[in-house]
């Protein structure tokens, strides 16, 4: 198994969170920022794992105008999904999650994950400062889901259907 994890990112968890998945999948597996390296031809790999941070409800606009463009292709691949979000209440966090990919996209992922969020007070500018406190966030929290990644490494690992 080729797996390609494209990942974008502002403050680093879903960066931590594609270098983890990295050691728990099979196979040789290759990570890119889709903000900031050349993601390679998407034919030559098995499996594709695309995952982003939410921010004001949205994934990285890269992230997501990448999936668009590559989704003929990524239709034919085995597809994991994932986003960091801080929001309290699971049926935001599900719907975010929805909302960042096309409805094919989503429907046909194998797994489409909640990897759980951080934040960390000192690296927000005071604008973002100020939108956390406004939603009651004072203090730097540190909740990336290890159970949601081995979730996704372990359904990758089953074969294709
Ligand atoms: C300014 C700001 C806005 C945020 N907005 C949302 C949001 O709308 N929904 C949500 O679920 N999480 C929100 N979060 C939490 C982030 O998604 C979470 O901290 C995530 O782990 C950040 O990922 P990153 O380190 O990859 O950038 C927000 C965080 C900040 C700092």
């Amino acid at each position: 198994m080729k797996t390609l994890i494209v990942y974008g990112t502002r403050h680093g968890s879903a960066k931590k969170v594609a270098y983890r998945l990295r050691t728990k999948l099979p196979g040789e597996v290759h990570v890119r920022s889709v903000m900031k390296e050349r993601v390679p031809p998407l034919r030559d790999y098995d499996t594709i794992v695309l995952g982003g941070s939410i921010y004001m409800g949205k994934i990285q606009e890269e992230l997501r105008q990448f999936a668009e463009e590559k989704e003929t292709e990524l239709l034919q691949k085995k597809v994991a999904l994932y986003i960091c979000a801080g929001e309290p209440d699971p049926a935001l966090l599900a719907r975010e999650l929805k909302d960042s990919f096309s409805e094919k996209l989503y429907n046909h992922a194998v797994v489409k994950e909640v990897a759980g969020h951080e934040i960390h007070m000192d690296q927000l500018n005071l604008l973002e400062k100020s939108i956390l406190r406004m939603k009651g966030v004072k203090r730097s929290t540190y909740q990336l889901s290890e159970e949601m990644m081995d979730h996704t490494a372990d359904k990758l690992a089953e074969p294709h259907s």
